[in-house]
């Protein structure tokens, strides 16, 4: 399926022209090579997005995108489709987990309504990007048409360029959705790809048995829609609303060299998606952490990712991507703060 909701220009690979230098600055602070592990890695990563020796974060943006699911009615979930309109009245009264650690970091969410079955009406800090009252059901057809899955892609993609504009380097993704593990185990049964059931898990909580039935029905799913390859196909075939639009914004957050935060199961399933389309775009991401939802590994494994954190959160919400914030912050710091040898008078190894 063609795009022309996206750029059409190649995502560059980050440039390494200031790799030397940039490294030689990460060996003069005054601590032995190495020693701050991964902040170090962090630290290369986005002096080369920045294309400067002092990369800075500013006005980190995180967005939730929140999206309903035809497919839930059939049962692939521990919890009711109306969950999703309630946690989404949840965040916008500030009492989800996200809500929580956003302020901790003194950080404003933006809740986006990509396509959840409920009309909340005008709202302040709601957005109302309303594809329309949740996907169709993938297991009777696809879960939109091609325009709405456009419309999706143009919907992130403009939410992206004004967090830009407005002056944010930094984009955090967070997602709510009952059913939305479903979707993201389909898209990464096609693209990492992997076998079906390892791409499966118990998402919000399945026992034993709603976990074959959810397997029985994804199996099925897969059946109707055999040797699909095209990822924006795919997409719009399994849906959903909130995670195409996070495919939009990621595309065109990297295409604004904003560093791009994901967080768990069903972002990482953007992600995927965003990089069958710009193989370069893992070079603009951190991934925050690893879910408890066991396809996270396989969607790691696939884009050759790394997460820092491993506290097994299965939440979602863009938890785990506000968990990680301030360490993409104190990399950013140490370089520009700390002392080097030369500046504190410390003597260099021997
Ligand atoms: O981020 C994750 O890794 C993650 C793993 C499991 C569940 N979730 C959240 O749980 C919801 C989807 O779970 P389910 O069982 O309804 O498919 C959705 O709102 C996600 O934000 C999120
Ligand atoms: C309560 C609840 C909160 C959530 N937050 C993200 N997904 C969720 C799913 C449930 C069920």
């Amino acid at each position: 399926m063609h795009s022309p909701a996206l750029p059409r220009a190649d995502l560059a690979r980050l440039d390494t022209g200031l790799d030397a230098a940039l490294q030689h600055k990460i060996d003069n602070k005054t601590k032995p090579p190495g020693a701050l592990g991964r902040l170090e890695a962090l630290a290369l990563q986005l002096g080369r997005l920045q294309n400067t020796l002092s990369p800075q974060v500013s006005a980190p943006h995180m967005l939730v995108f929140a999206g309903d699911h035809g497919a839930a009615r059939a049962g692939v979930s521990a919890y009711p489709q109306e969950v999703t309109w309630q946690m989404v009245e949840n965040f916008l009264a500030g009492g989800a987990a996200i809500n929580v650690f956003a302020r901790q970091l003194g950080w404003t969410l933006q809740v986006v309504d990509a396509g959840v079955a409920h009309d909340f009406g005008p709202r302040p800090g709601l957005v109302d990007a309303k594809i329309a009252a949740g996907t169709a059901n993938y297991l009777e057809g696809p879960a939109m048409r091609p325009d709405q899955c456009q419309a999706a892609l143009a919907r992130g993609a403009a939410l992206a360029r004004q967090a830009a504009a407005a002056g944010s380097n930094l984009l955090a993704c967070g997602e709510m959705g009952i059913g939305n593990t479903a979707s993201a185990s389909l898209l990464t049964h096609y693209l990492a790809p992997a076998p079906l059931e390892l791409c499966i898990g118990r998402g919000t909580g399945l026992d034993d048995n709603g976990l074959m039935r959810k397997k029985d029905l994804l199996g099925a799913a897969v059946a109707r829609y055999p040797g699909a390859t095209d990822p924006l196909s795919i997409l719009a075939h399994f849906g959903g609303f909130e995670i195409t639009m996070m495919v939009g914004a990621m595309l065109a957050a990297a295409e604004a060299k904003m560093l791009i935060v994901a967080d768990g199961f069903i972002v990482t399933a953007a992600l995927l998606v965003a990089a069958r389309l710009q193989p370069a775009l893992p070079d603009y991401c951190v991934f925050a952490h690893r879910s408890g939802e066991p396809g996270h590994q396989l969607q790691l494994d696939a884009l050759g990712a790394r997460p820092l954190l491993d506290l097994g959160l299965r939440l979602g919400e863009g938890t785990g991507a506000a968990l990680a914030l301030p360490l993409i912050q104190a990399a950013a710091n140490f370089l520009e703060q700390m002392a080097s040898f030369e500046s504190a008078g410390v003597a260099e190894k021997t």
